[in-house]
């Protein structure tokens, strides 16, 4: 609003400029007294050079703000956002999104309020010729149309090509993410000169957009710098016709030309339209992200002290159109670890996110203790339903923080009693400050990291714990030892695992085992096991049908209560 005001009072000034200072000269001419005059027209100047001050420093503030404000929504948008959605967009292109594209919505409205004031001049100098002279202002009038329409074409052309400079911008920026995240394959694969013309080959293309836009904006002010000097020739010829015929005197003459020239203001008009059209392009690109969808949230919480029973009931969640995943009915009952196994692609992620409410189902529902999970309050679901992931995100705070943040407060005491159940405690001991180590100064394996992963998650621990590969880094021994420590100490909540190895699947006390997005069976590993298909789902043929990972067999670890439970877990 502010630069608004300082465009508009510097457009005002400057249509007063040339009428002040043609009536000084005449004055002068006339060997009049000029001296309010002549004051006038110096306190312009002056007033047009700090207004000129004002508005650029002002512009830059407001752009910063803009897009610092812009920046953060998109951001917020983004972490509020089903994650589902979130994952549609690559890397590259959401880092585009949030620092090129964030920058160019922020100037917008600065260019737009200057290109209002850029139009406010032209109007205001034609109201001043017409008040001059009418014959000049007619004829500079006719000229208009011309420069107003190659305005517009202007405008709709570079839109067409700034959209798409955008986007191939975008995907440059992603193919680049993408080489960082497999610097080690293209390193062992030798690849690293075709990596490199897979990265820039969008070069070529974002090359020619980029002409495109030079040619249009050269295009436009070559057209306007033929019209307007063609324009001031004109209204000059007719003001000289004008002085000739007694009509206008000198010092008029000198405004007539000087309004003519600022009614055909345009090549500033053509620059600053490009702003404006560049940041509308890149405001819908952070809006898109601004307006993800985010879960709606219910206002129920779950009853005290329930046991964390699961229930998914007719749920189906589809993709492009296509069911990944279909669960009629399946009942985990509380206090028991449920492991979910199958091929890769058979949809165990995708049951985890929605036993979790991290998606909802595009039909049916997910109970938890009886209650529907999109009925629950949001800090109830995240302080009772808890996750772990293979790759977790642990910020950049220390370990002790990293663990400790969370749905729910945790104490010092708590965060070293979950690193020990995660089998973390060990090494976190060994880093330099212990458990105030940044984690950005801890070097950690994989297997390391992920378990900081697993204390965060049972640190937090409600009654569902789901962990989705949350131990593929782990060796067998170790996740062995997690899984003990774990249902000694979480003892009453409920656990979902995404498991690959058969040792998970043996110790879990019911199996629900997937194929193309369905329940095969569930029901006890053990049980499962004299099926060759089940068997499959951990074997290859290089392995000559050999299970993967530790060897369990018949010979799992079900325990007896799993007879019991047979009746409770219905496929
Ligand atoms: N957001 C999505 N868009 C499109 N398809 C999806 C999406 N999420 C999952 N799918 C598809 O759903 C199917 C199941 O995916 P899911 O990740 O659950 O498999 P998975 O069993 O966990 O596999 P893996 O063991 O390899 O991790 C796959 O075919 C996958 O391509």
């Amino acid at each position: 609003m502010l630069v608004l005001v300082c465009s508009v009072a510097a457009a005002a000034v400057a249509v007063a400029q040339p009428f002040v200072l043609g009536r000084t000269l005449d004055l002068l001419l006339h060997d009049r007294t000029a001296g309010a005059w002549l004051a006038a027209s110096a306190a312009l100047l002056v007033g047009e050079i700090l207004l000129d001050s004002l508005t650029a420093l002002l512009t830059g503030r407001c752009t910063a703000d803009w897009t610092a404000s812009i920046r953060s929504r998109a951001l917020s948008g983004m972490l509020h956002a089903v994650p589902d959605l979130v994952t549609r967009y690559a890397p590259g292109d959401v880092a585009t999104r949030l620092t090129l594209n964030a920058f160019d919505a922020g100037g917008a409205p600065a260019a737009r309020a200057a290109l209002a004031a850029s139009l406010i001049t032209p109007a205001g100098a034609l109201v001043a010729l017409a008040v001059v002279d009418m014959w000049v202002a007619a004829c500079v009038l006719t000229g208009l149309p011309a420069l107003a329409l190659v305005l517009r074409t202007f405008a709709r052309d570079t839109g067409t090509s700034v959209r798409s400079y955008q986007r191939v911008q975008s995907d440059i920026a992603d193919r680049l993410v993408e080489t960082l995240d497999g610097a080690e394959t293209i390193a062992a694969a030798g690849t690293a000169v075709r990596e490199r013309e897979r990265v820039l080959r969008p070069l070529t293309e974002l090359a020619e957009l980029g002409r495109r836009m030079w040619v249009l904006h050269g295009r436009a002010l070559a057209t306007g710098g033929v019209l307007v000097p063609l324009l001031t020739l004109a209204a000059t010829a007719v003001g000289g016709l004008r002085l000739g015929a007694g009509a206008l005197s000198v010092g008029e003459l000198l405004a007539v030309c000087r309004y003519a020239q600022l009614t055909a203001g345009f090549g500033s008009a053509a620059t600053l339209l490009g702003g404006v059209v560049r940041g509308r392009s890149a405001r819908e690109r952070t809006t898109a992200l601004e307006q993800l969808p985010a879960l709606p949230y219910g206002s129920r919480v779950l009853p005290p002290d329930g046991p964390g029973a699961l229930q998914l009931r007719g749920v189906r969640v589809l993709r492009e159109g296509t069911e990944v995943l279909r669960v009629d009915e399946v009942v985990v009952p509380g206090g028991l670890t449920a492991a979910v196994v199958g091929r890769s692609g058979a949809g165990k992620s995708v049951l985890a996110a929605v036993a979790g409410r991290l998606i909802d189902p595009d039909q049916g529902e997910v109970l938890l203790d009886g209650t529907p999970l999109d009925q629950l309050t949001r800090p109830c679901l995240r302080a009772e339903v808890g996750f772990a992931f293979p790759r977790p995100v642990l910020g950049d705070g220390t370990v002790a923080e990293a663990v400790a943040a969370g749905p729910r407060t945790v104490s010092p005491h708590q965060v070293r009693k979950a690193l020990r159940v995660a089998g973390a405690d060990t090494f976190v001991r060994r880093l330099p400050d212990t458990y105030d180590t940044r984690l950005a100064d801890a070097p950690l394996s994989g297997g390391e990291y992920q378990r900081l992963g697993l204390a965060r998650a049972f640190a937090h621990a409600g009654r569902l714990l789901v962990m989705d590969d949350a131990t593929s880094s782990l060796d067998t021994a170790t996740e062995h030892a997690v899984d003990l420590a774990l249902r000694r100490t979480l003892g009453a909540a409920t656990r979902l695992v995404v498991a690959h190895r058969p040792s998970v699947a043996a110790r879990a006390d019911l199996v629900i085992w997937l194929e193309n997005g369905r329940v095969r069976a569930v029901g006890p590993h053990r049980q499962l096991w004299g099926e060759a298909a089940y068997r499959a789902v951990f074997t290859t043929e290089e392995h000559g049908g050999e299970p993967l990972g530790t060897r369990v067999g018949g010979d799992g670890s079900p325990r007896g209560r799993i007879a019991s439970l047979r009746d409770d877990v219905r496929p």
